[in-house]
């Protein structure tokens, strides 16, 4: 369950990037998130910390619209909620990239899905995160940092407002994660977005996040 965390509800002034109400998380018997209340400001960076099994995916992917709550209302933007949120990038522990495609085609993908083709600014993008010269290479070719470079080049091809991490640095060895955690926070710092990311671990919550929402009474 969620100790909730919520700021005052605002007469006026823009909505809240995510505004969650009574949210309500049931897997048959078992009550994973119960009249849970936050609200998320536009381009903060908002850690879900706690031990494993106490519902931070579960709420993650209740507001990334992957989950439906059993109760409650998640407004996105102010909207109600429906479906996968517009302008919302995830990124998850896994590797997703395709492994036959380039590191260019991969970070093309979502251009493709909306019927765009920019190769330019993919190419640019890959610069951004450090990967010039390796816009050829297959997922195969690169070390784990590098691949979680053109996820990073993936995810902001998608433009996102919106960004859900579940745990994205936890199959990284020590020294490349805190590599990561870096260039993560030097992106965020050029191009604010609102980001919900899934951690146990307090260090990298302290380091990346502007407020931290901990889950306590797990099964
Ligand atoms: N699809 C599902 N069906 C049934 N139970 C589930 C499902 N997903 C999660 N659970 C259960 O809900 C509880 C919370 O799981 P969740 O993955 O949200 O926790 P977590 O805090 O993110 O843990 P971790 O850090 O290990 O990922 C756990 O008891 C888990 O077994």
């Amino acid at each position: 369950m969620l100790q909730t965390s919520t700021t005052a509800d605002k007469d006026t002034g823009p909505p809240s990037a995510i505004s969650a109400r009574g949210i309500q998380l049931k897997f048959g018997d078992l009550t994973v998130l119960n009249d849970v209340n936050v609200d998320i400001e536009r381009g903060t960076f908002v850690s879900l910390l706690g031990p494993s099994g106490c519902g931070k995916s579960t709420f993650l992917n209740a507001v990334a619209g992957l989950l439906e709550p059993t109760a409650g209302i998640i407004h996105i933007n102010g909207l109600p909620k429906e479906g996968i949120p517009r302008a919302a990038g995830y990124m998850f522990q896994e590797d997703t990239l395709l492994p036959w495609a380039s590191a260019l085609d991969n970070v093309m993908l979502p251009q493709q899905v909306v019927g765009r083709k920019d190769e330019a600014e993919a190419r640019n993008l890959l610069a951004t995160v450090g990967l010039k010269g390796f816009e050829e290479k297959r997922p195969i070719q690169l070390s784990g940092g590098m691949r979680k470079r053109v996820q990073f080049a993936r995810l902001l091809a998608q433009k996102p407002e919106i960004v859900f991490m579940d745990e994205p640095f936890g199959a990284l060895d020590a020294l490349t994660k805190l590599v990561m955690q870096q260039e993560l926070l030097d992106l965020m710092q050029r191009d604010p977005k609102t980001v919900l990311f899934v951690t146990h671990d307090p260090a990298e919550a302290i380091l990346l996040s502007d407020r931290i929402l901990v889950f306590v009474d797990c099964h």
